[in-house]
């Protein structure tokens, strides 16, 4: 299938112990896409993010990259795949961030000239030029974040696993990290799949959105689909976005809205229509 970085057939998952923390998942991630993973504490997100990395090996079922089976890919696997775990301190090791940012080219083979430039072009990029000398100790948690992505940007893998990126992170920085997100994206061609609680960003950025439930993918489509069902969201133990839930009320009260809007911009109009406002 051309179009498909990503595709997962009846994988499942249990962890040593014998948690069985996936089950039956079929998933079809499209090129270029940013998917939102969503679903409650311990629902499965990181063991399916780390499925596809290829750092935990399932059981049963096949993962494809790119038409082939990840088995097959071997060591380039980890140039094909960038992931950025949760917790950036998992992440991080080398004692500065341009140290930290060259490790995996050095490990690529890439000459000293090369990594300089890469380096100088990902940190523009990512905005944290004047923290290349800084200790790794020094860095705030957003900070360890962006430098964590640098250090997987750097190396240009054709898809990036995000585990809840903007978790801890200030709201402006949050936002910042999903546009810079989608913008690398776009200029780039990545495919991204990103595990998150913060369902407002998911109709803001995403393409696609899946939703785990006890391991098994229980909800899937695009932003508009999902969140229109409302109730199977519910039982997920998510909520609607705040805009979507505004929508409900709305409706609720007997106001009519267009509920194929989504973006703030479009639903604010709509909104201050509704309430007399130009
Ligand atoms: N190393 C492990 N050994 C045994 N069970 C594990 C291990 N790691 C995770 N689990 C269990 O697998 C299930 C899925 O965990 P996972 O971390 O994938 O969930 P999650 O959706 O990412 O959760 P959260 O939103 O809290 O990060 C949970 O019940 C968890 O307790």
């Amino acid at each position: 299938m051309t179009d498909s970085d990503i595709m997962i057939e009846d994988l499942c998952f249990q962890y040593p112990g014998g948690h069985v923390a996936l089950e039956h998942i079929n998933m079809y991630v499209k090129c270029g896409s940013i998917s939102a993973l969503l679903g409650a504490n311990g629902s499965g997100k990181s063991t399916l993010l780390q499925c596809m990395a290829g750092l935990l090996r399932p059981q049963h079922g096949k993962i494809y990259i790119q038409g082939k089976p990840i088995a097959s890919y071997k060591k380039e696997l980890y140039k094909k795949v960038g992931m950025i775990f949760q917790n950036p301190d998992d992440q991080l090791f080398e004692p500065t961030v341009s140290d930290d940012i060259a490790y995996g080219l050095i490990n690529l083979g890439f000459n000293t000239f090369e990594i300089h430039q890469a380096i100088d072009h990902i940190a523009a990029r990512l905005n944290i030029g004047d923290m290349l000398d800084k200790s790794i100790g020094s860095l705030s948690c957003g900070e360890k974040k962006k430098v964590a992505m640098a250090g997987v940007l750097v190396m240009q893998p054709d898809i990036l696993l995000l585990d809840e990126p903007t978790s801890g992170l200030d709201p402006l920085s949050a936002y910042e990290l999903m546009q810079l997100v989608k913008d690398i994206s776009i200029s780039t061609g990545v495919s991204v799949i990103v595990a998150t609680h913060d369902v407002d960003m998911v109709p803001v950025f995403c393409d696609y959105v899946f939703v785990l439930q006890a391991g098994h993918l229980c909800l899937s489509g695009s932003p508009e689909e999902v969140f229109m069902c409302k109730k199977a969201v519910r039982d997920a133990r998510l909520r609607l976005p705040r805009i979507e839930h505004l929508v409900e009320i709305l409706h609720r009260d007997g106001m009519n809205i267009d509920t194929t809007c989504f973006t703030i911009g479009q639903a604010r109009r709509q909104l201050l229509k509704l309430v007399g406002k130009k």
